[in-house]
């Protein structure tokens, strides 16, 4: 014998409070949609039909009326009575387009608040009305109705507790909030809700009047004054709007939260997932006939038609970020200055965005700030370093022996150089490599090499202990007595040198393993441009020399940002008490 299932309608009901809305405030919203969806049906077949729907609510009680197609006595049961039954979908079971519900089941939102859910309606067929009372202990009864207009009344008070839901201002706002776009006259104790439809809308207005609407439409909802405005339209996905270029930065990592409205009704105000990660810079405000609601009717449902919309809306700002720069280079720079990571994130990936950056965005470098393309174009080599401490220490030095460099250590600077290739196949691409500096210092001349000789031996057993190599140049700028250079095989070595120190023998033996032969040390160059070097290079005190080495050594150090290790800043204190020790005058005590 086949039996039904049976529903315990309160399980239900604490099912969709606690597991779908975000709120009770949703019965407002699914009332509200019940009543378009009933107008729209039956001026689907009279488009001289009435379409009105009211909300009347005092005492804790709210009470909706709509100028829809009604139910007869048998649709009462078959819709009312049935969870899950839907008169909104075809005969395959999808959602019409026409329909705002899909799903069966909004009507049980009433009982989040009442317990009681009492429905007059008048059918459209001339069917005798009918009054159904639904009851949250899952009984219901139906008898006939006082009604003389076709339509439908929907009749809740308010449950203990959920008194809140039914406060007049409450109510107006919930339906301003979902409703303020829907294309019907509704109101909510007679006052008006509903608005002159979607701002975006192309009219009778001046396009200077459209958009200070739009404007003042971000102002008032969003709550900033736009950089710029994207009209948006995908019809694949019955989708059109506007994309709000931010004003100010926005934080690439978080999820950029969009204003999304199902055929005019407001789904959430944060939506997720409508444009794509890159366009962090932008918050839309859309209206869709197409894509898919969840069921709790808070967000968009995440499948391949959502994934296709994000597609084509990130196509059409694109459109607009390269479109400006081919109109008005001056607001593309100012839009750099405000969502330039955001962009450069984007140009890791997108041939376009790089050139965007390639021409629009000014880099720092040591001949100025300029783009890469002009960079490229006057010294034809895109020479960089990586890190914002190695471009501080080198920047000088490498302007002083004409090498334009640029600063690549800020986010995606680096990459984005090393990108700059796909663009340009040909195109150079150095780092500079500290190292690279010393072949373009002067040697000295044979005489001079043989005179400072001494001093180089007696300086070399000063920082041996330290693992550097000392040698002597003649550079730019001379005001520069000395640099302390690590290529990159030299600072893996340091760092390999400073763990062994710090861990035990049996891991000291493995890192060693790993060491490179001598010529890797760092190198202490000393400018014999500098007076002062070429100074202590005569000195004859031996211990005064020792001192005046240690002194550089650290200066160096402390010049590039380089890490002190206790070695480095037990001499840097002795080197600097000593030479203090020296410089004042030796009194009574
Ligand atoms: N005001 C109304 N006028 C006419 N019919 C209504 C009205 N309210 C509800 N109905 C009928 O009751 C059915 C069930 O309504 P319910 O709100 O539970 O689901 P739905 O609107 O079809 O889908 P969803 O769960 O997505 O809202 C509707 O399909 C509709 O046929």
């Amino acid at each position: 014998m086949n039996r039904s299932f049976q529903v315990d309608l309160r399980g239900v009901v604490d099912l969709l409070s606690q597991h779908l809305y975000s709120s009770p405030r949703v019965y407002v919203r699914e009332l509200l949609q019940n009543a378009v969806d009933a107008v729209t049906a039956r001026r689907a077949a009279d488009d001289a039909a009435p379409a009105g729907i009211a909300i009347d609510v005092a005492g804790g009680t709210l009470r909706i009326t709509d100028t829809g197609i009604g139910l007869s006595e048998a649709q009462v049961h078959e819709l009312l009575a049935t969870i899950g039954r839907s008169s909104k979908r075809d005969e395959l079971g999808y959602g019409r387009r026409d329909f705002l519900g899909q799903f069966g089941i909004g009507l049980l939102s009433a009982f989040l608040v009442a317990d009681e859910t009492r429905v007059v309606t008048r059918s459209a067929t001339g069917a005798p009305a009918v009054s159904w009372t639904g009851r949250a202990d899952g009984t219901y009864a139906v008898g006939p109705g006082e009604r003389d207009t076709i339509g439908t009344t929907v009749t809740l008070t308010a449950r203990r507790g959920a008194e809140q839901w039914f406060v007049p201002e409450t109510v107006v706002d919930l339906a301003t909030l979902y409703g303020s776009m829907l294309p019907f006259e509704i109101t909510v104790n007679g006052k008006a809700i509903s608005g002159p439809g979607v701002p975006w809308q192309a009219d009778e207005r001046s396009p200077g009047h459209r958009s200070a609407d739009l404007v003042g439409y971000a102002q008032e909802v969003l709550g900033f004054t736009p950089f710029d405005i994207v009209d948006l339209d995908v019809p694949e996905a019955g989708l059109t709007g506007v994309a709000y270029v931010l004003p100010f930065p926005a934080n690439p990592a978080e999820q950029a939260g969009h204003r999304v409205y199902l055929k005019r009704m407001l789904l959430a105000e944060n939506a997720p997932g409508l444009l794509p990660d890159w366009a962090f810079f932008a918050r839309c405000v859309v209206d869709t006939g197409e894509l898919r609601p969840t069921a709790s009717r808070e967000a968009l449902y995440d499948d391949d038609q959502l994934a296709a919309t994000r597609e084509a809306l990130g196509e059409q700002l694109r459109g607009w970020l390269v479109g400006l720069s081919a109109t008005n280079p001056q607001r593309l720079n100012q839009f750099l200055k405000i969502h330039h990571l955001g962009v450069k994130a984007l140009a890791l990936h997108d041939d376009d965005m790089l050139r965007l950056v390639d021409e629009w965005w000014p880099l720092e470098t040591n001949v100025g700030r300029m783009t890469l393309a002009e960079f490229r174009a006057r010294y034809g080599v895109l020479r960089y370093c990586a890190t914002a401490d190695e471009f501080d220490q080198l920047a000088g030095v490498a302007a002083a022996q004409n090498l334009p460099v640029i600063n690549g250590g800020y986010t995606y600077d680096s990459e984005l150089v090393e990108r700059v290739r796909a663009l340009e196949p040909e195109v150079r691409v150095d780092r500079l490599d500290p190292s690279d500096l010393t072949t373009a210092f002067a040697d000295l001349d044979p005489d001079t090499a043989l005179a400072v000789r001494p001093f180089v031996a007696a300086a070399q057993r000063c920082v041996d202990r330290l693992g550097c190599e000392v040698v002597v140049r003649e550079f730019e700028p001379a005001s520069l007595p000395v640099l302390y250079l690590v290529d990159r095989a030299a600072a893996f070595a340091g760092e390999l040198r400073a763990t062994k120190e710090t861990v035990d023998e049996l891991w000291a033996g493995v890192l060693s393993a790993f060491e490179k032969p001598e010529r890797d040390r760092p190198q202490l160059v000393l400018n014999y441009r500098n007076p002062l070097v070429r100074r202590i290079s005569r000195l004859e005190n031996a211990e005064l020399t020792a001192l005046a080495v240690e002194s550089l050594y650290g200066q160096a150090l402390l010049l590039g940002r380089h890490p002190i290790r206790p070695a480095d800043s037990a001499l840097l204190n002795r080197a600097f008490l000593s030479l203090l020790d020296h410089a004042v005058p030796n009194g009574e005590n």
